[in-house]
């Protein structure tokens, strides 16, 4: 024992909590767990009478007590777990002997209902057969107080029996059998041994009761679970419809040859396949996820599907969990390549950078303290820090703290900088000039979609480092002055520009950002460049980024006139998925507006919006409905395919109590794809796509009800050609949605929505896709197209 406190339990140590004799300490652990947990106030007596019981379980301590001498490992948890477990099942063998206990049911009973109690009961009965053995007990003493192993095991056979009989002459799937019961596939086609271990009353009406509600889920979901398990398929020897016979048997342990002691007949249903592999390697999404294709541009054109690089545990902690993965699960060794990576050091660089910017600033405008811990009354309307009312609740300042310091910890929260140094601020603070060039970062650095700076998601349309600030601007700097080689490897020392074999770094969409900075900074001297990215891309790397880089080539001086060779043919498709706020405080026009020149409009988030109190004359639309009324022409926003945004619109959207969601009022329907209103839905094999699966619904819903959302990758159009080529190479079946300028590839990460089906000629579609600006993004929704019934399978029209 680790602690000493069983030993010091056992002792009646005085210091101990108890203070009682072992034995009196068993009878209460005994009688507490009995009674507070199994028995009802009125049983009580009938258990009193038990004394059996407690002989019985006293002998069991006494060898406890003894083995724990011998074996200091063993803790009193242990001990009090082994106690516990007799407890359960002894009140089982009550239960089967007529003492109605089983009133209130513990955590043993859950743990049996999850599935568990195969094995739990099976090793407990072992073990307490094996401790009455071992400390000589006399089994089978006298028929009323039989406590042998004989006893106990035919308690468990006529529970067998009882749901046998449920069984009898009932359609069953093999699989619920296997799961139910831990199948042992005989060699015998026609016959299953069941190996039994005990099954309570309750369970087998709740599994009744599962498979006739939710047969389609049910079976999904074990021909998940069987298809993790590791003995051998029991597919093989289901034929379908036939009738077969399950026999139960009466097994202790390895060692105990067999006895059948029921037998039913249940007809085999039609069988479940094994969900084909590729269907474990769809990484489900929470949100959409932005497929970074500059990275893209440096795979090979064939993509691999995930199975091509799985490994069988993650294959497994795939089909066993419930969240979702994340890629990095499925690709560690790709897990600096996810769009979530924050932490790059250009990141940090920038952060820096941004720490002692801002405090310039708000020296400029308002005190500093001694230690440089800014404090304002207000928030500052040069650096765009947010405003009160604008933004989230949780973002404004508690109790009207309103320091840089608490702003930092807000904006760049779960960032773990370093704060500006004393000398960094002096050196900036002489140059005031600089400060206003500075702010002027700053403001386009800030996302006023994540509230956050240099979020890494939403790049800001113009990043333009003022020229002033640098004294090496790259536009200005015609002939720039190159560096000697900064490395063997160096880019300069590379004869042949033979630059498009190379395969990069990643570049983070942070990197690309600082990369545009970093250019108007030193030209294209990559290999200062390459220092200032502390080698994360070489200078190699950085002259072939820009130089296969449209955007970046038009200013990137050609080295010695070398041109590019292969360069790609693809267009980069305007992807207007994603809005970006603009940036400028003036009124908006098509020459200041990046939003306008898009044809977008405006959002709450823009410093256009947000200076102007709300009045930008290019804001998106908002409406003022009554309840219930923004799913029909009428509503402004429905009609420009918006959802109803909660801060701006006077409908029920809008609706709050107390300052949080109130489900019950919250009764604006236009806002599922917002707050994630979907339906509970879930896959079974399709009435339509032969073979295929299907996606279902567990609720019924009213016509033009949010359904699901149809996430996955969003990728351009050229990149949405490449995969599908790429993807016909290898089956029939695609999970793009593309839709005017949309194009979400489901394939290999998505929702459940990729696997809704078409209607075919069969029938008519329930559902129709319809794109929504939800907080400026273009996001994909299922509604209903009449209103459906629970159990119906989704369908709707991919293309119309
Ligand atoms: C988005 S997937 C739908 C999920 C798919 N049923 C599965 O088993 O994973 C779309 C593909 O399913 C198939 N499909 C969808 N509706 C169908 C229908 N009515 N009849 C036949 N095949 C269909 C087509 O191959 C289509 O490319």
């Amino acid at each position: 024992m680790s602690d000493g406190s069983l030993e010091k339990l056992l002792q009646g140590d005085s210091h101990h909590k108890f203070r009682r004799t072992p034995l009196q300490v068993l009878k209460e652990l005994l009688e507490e767990n009995l009674s507070a947990r199994l028995l009802s106030a009125e049983k009580r007596k009938q258990f009193e009478k038990c004394s059996f019981l407690c002989d019985f379980v006293i002998t069991v301590w006494d060898e406890i007590h003894k083995r724990c001498k011998n074996d200091p490992e063993l803790e009193e948890a242990n001990v009090l777990r082994i106690l516990d477990q007799s407890a359960f099942l002894i009140a089982s063998f009550l239960k089967y002997k007529n003492f109605e206990v089983f009133e209130k049911a513990g955590p043993s009973l859950s743990m049996s209902l999850r599935g568990l109690e195969g094995d739990f009961l099976h090793q407990t009965v072992n073990n307490i057969i094996c401790f009455l053995r071992a400390v000589g007990v006399k089994l089978q003493e006298t028929p009323e107080h039989d406590i042998s192993a004989e006893a106990i095991w035919e308690f468990l056979s006529s529970a067998s029996m009882a749901l046998l009989k449920e069984l009898d002459g009932q359609k069953v799937r093999l699989e619920y059998l296997f799961e139910t019961f831990s199948v042992r596939q005989s060699d015998s086609v026609s016959e299953a041994n069941v190996l039994f271990y005990g099954i309570l009353e309750r369970r087998i009406s709740l599994l009744k009761k599962v498979i006739e509600e939710n047969r389609r889920k049910f079976m999904s979901r074990f021909a998940d679970l069987t298809a993790n398990r590791q003995y051998v398929s029991p597919f093989r020897v289901a034929p379908e419809g036939r009738t077969i016979s399950v026999a139960f048997s009466e097994k202790f342990s390895k060692n105990t040859s067999s006895k059948v002691v029921a037998k039913t007949a249940v007809t085999v249903m039609s069988k479940i396949e094994r969900l084909p592999y590729e269907y474990f390697t769809w990484v489900p999404l929470k949100t959409n996820y932005k497929v970074n294709e500059i990275d893209l541009r440096n795979e090979p054109i064939s993509l691999p599907f995930l199975e091509d690089n799985i490994q069988s545990e993650i294959y497994t902690k795939l089909l066993k969990q419930n969240s979702p993965l994340v890629e990095s699960d499925l690709f560690p060794q790709n897990a600096n390549r996810m769009n979530t990576e924050r932490f790059s050091l250009a990141d940090k660089v920038r952060f820096d950078f941004l720490c002692t910017l801002t405090l310039l600033i708000l020296e400029k405008n308002h005190s500093v303290s001694a230690d440089h811990m800014c404090t304002y009354s207000s928030v500052c309307p040069e650096t765009y820090l947010p405003l009160i009312g604008t933004v989230p609740k949780n973002l404004l300042p508690i109790n009207g703290d309103t320091t840089a310091e608490f702003l930092f910890s807000r904006l760049f929260e779960g960032r773990n900088y370093e704060r500006p140094t004393v000398q960094k601020l002096d050196s900036c603070l002489n140059n005031s000039e600089q400060a206003q060039d500075l702010g002027t970062v700053l403001r386009k650095w800030f996302c006023r979609k994540c509230y956050t700076y240099a979020c890494g998601e939403h790049l800001p349309t113009e990043v333009s480092l003022p020229q002033k600030f640098f004294n090496l601007a790259y536009e200005a700097n015609a002939t720039p002055v190159l560096s000697p080689p900064c490395l063997n490897g160096c880019v300069f020392n590379v004869e042949a520009p033979s630059w498009y074999g190379v395969r990069c770094h990643v570049w983070t969409n942070e990197d690309v950002v600082a990369f545009k900075s970093f250019l108007r900074v030193f030209g294209n001297n990559w290999c200062d460049i390459a220092t200032v990215f502390f080698q994360k891309h070489s200078c190699y790397e950085c002259a072939f980024f820009a130089e296969s880089n449209s955007s970046f080539r038009k200013k990137a001086t050609k080295k010695n006139g070398q041109r590019k060779k292969n360069q790609s043919n693809r267009n980069s498709t305007v992807i207007i998925m994603d809005h970006i706020h603009c940036s400028h405080d003036d009124d908006c026009n098509s020459e200041n507006c990046s939003c306008k020149k898009q044809e977008l409009k405006c959002e709450k988030y823009c410093p256009c919006y947000l200076l102007s109190q709300g009045n930008c004359r290019n804001s998106s639309t908002c409406c003022f409905c009554e309840n219930g009324k923004c799913l029909n022409g009428q509503c402004p926003c429905f009609i420009e395919n918006r959802e109803c945004d909660p801060d701006r619109c006077s409908c029920f959207a809008r609706l709050r109590k107390k300052g949080t969601w109130d489900e019950s009022i919250y009764t604006c329907k236009n806002i599922g794809i917002r707050t994630k209103a979907h339906k509970r839905l879930f896959i079974a094999r399709s009435d339509y796509h032969e073979g295929g699966w299907g996606l279902f619904i567990t609720e019924p819903v009213e016509k033009h009800e949010f359904i699901c959302e149809y996430k996955g990758e969003l990728v351009s159009l050229d990149e949405c050609e490449r995969r599908e080529k790429s993807y016909q190479a290898m089956t029939d079946m695609t999970f793009v949605f593309k839709r005017g300028e949309v194009y979400i590839d489901a394939t290999r990460k998505g929702g459940k929505a990729r696997f809704a089906n078409e209607p075919g000629t069969k029938a008519l579609p329930n559902c129709y896709s319809r794109y929504k600006r939800t907080m400026g993004d273009i996001r994909v929704g299922i509604y209903a197209d009449r209103n459906i019934q629970a159990g119906e399978e989704i369908l709707f029209k991919y293309e119309c």
